[in-house]
């Protein structure tokens, strides 16, 4: 078994892909990561985007959880670092780590990278941070929509977050960001200021739950974020029909 240690470290695992050398242990990495937060909380000043923020005393459950989140785009890693709580780590593609001086500043931040093209791999490495999580206290990020979706809804989830937690055996945490429509659109070149609203929602149990069960929780996890998200988002009603 590997400790999530070894796995942010030069880890051998055959499905985990980081590279060798590089001195990141998980205290570095938290360290290192709170250094980003603060670099990256000033950021809202210079893009005039807002936050609002509810229900942070949420992430104050007893020991390691998961955290799942809406994926809207860049802009999400402002929206991360104004609630990320000191002992996370994110999941997120390998090829990121390939993305230069970011992708080092990500690698030494503890970023647990996941090949999608390889689903084998990716469960597997998903499976040693199942068996590890507890005994290094962490809690473990996942956007489970699998890739950014800036269409003011959510996109079918992935079961993996899912399946770590109910392995572990640890709460899943839903975090809802609001809808960026309104003020951010890559396509149409749109980016003005705006407020996002970011609400932490109850810890949801996992306790006694087996790999039957996933299916069950990930749609409850998707329904309540839906709701949150149109909510947060002033969205119409007839919107959270057509589904
Ligand atoms: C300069 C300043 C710098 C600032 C720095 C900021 C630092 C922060 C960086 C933050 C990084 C953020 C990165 C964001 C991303 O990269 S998001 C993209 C990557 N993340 C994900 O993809 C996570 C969500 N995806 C999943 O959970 C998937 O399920 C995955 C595990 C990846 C597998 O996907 P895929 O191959 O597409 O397979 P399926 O999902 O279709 O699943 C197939 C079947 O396998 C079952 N399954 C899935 N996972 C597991 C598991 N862990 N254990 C057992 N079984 C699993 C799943 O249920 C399917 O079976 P059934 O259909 O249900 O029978
Ligand atoms: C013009 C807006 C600029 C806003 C800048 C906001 C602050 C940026 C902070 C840090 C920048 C570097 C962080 C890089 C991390 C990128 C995370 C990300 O969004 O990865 C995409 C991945 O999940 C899914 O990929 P796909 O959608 O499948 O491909």
């Amino acid at each position: 078994m590997f400790s999530l240690t070894e796995l942010l470290s030069a880890s051998t695992h055959p499905g985990y892909s980081r590279p060798c050398g590089f001195p990141a242990l998980l205290l570095t990495a938290f360290l290192f990561c709170r250094i980003i937060k603060t670099v990256v909380k000033t950021f809202k000043y210079f893009f005039g985007v807002r936050f609002e923020v509810k229900g942070l005393e949420n992430f104050e459950v007893e020991g390691p959880a998961i955290i799942v989140s809406n994926h809207q785009s860049i802009l999400d890693m402002m929206g991360l670092m104004e609630v990320l709580p000191d002992d996370c780590v994110q999941v997120g593609k390998k090829e990121l780590m390939y993305a230069g001086t970011v992708g080092l500043i990500i690698y030494l931040g503890g970023v647990i990278f996941i090949n999608r093209k390889s689903t084998t791999s990716a469960k597997m490495v998903m499976a040693e941070v199942a068996k590890t999580m507890a005994a290094d206290k962490v809690k473990v990020w996942v956007y489970p929509e699998g890739t950014r979706n800036c269409t003011g809804d959510l996109l079918p989830f992935k079961k993996g977050a899912f399946h770590l937690a109910v392995q572990a055996q640890v709460p899943v945490i839903p975090v809802v960001y609001s809808s960026f429509t309104t003020f951010y659109n890559p396509k149409k070149n749109l980016f003005t200021s705006g407020k996002i609203k970011v609400e932490v929602l109850p810890a949801i149990e996992t306790k006694g739950l087996t790999s039957g069960d996933v299916s069950d929780l990930t749609d409850r996890c998707f329904r309540t974020m839906r709701e949150t998200l149109f909510r947060l988002s002033g969205c119409p009603s007839e919107a959270k029909d057509s589904s």
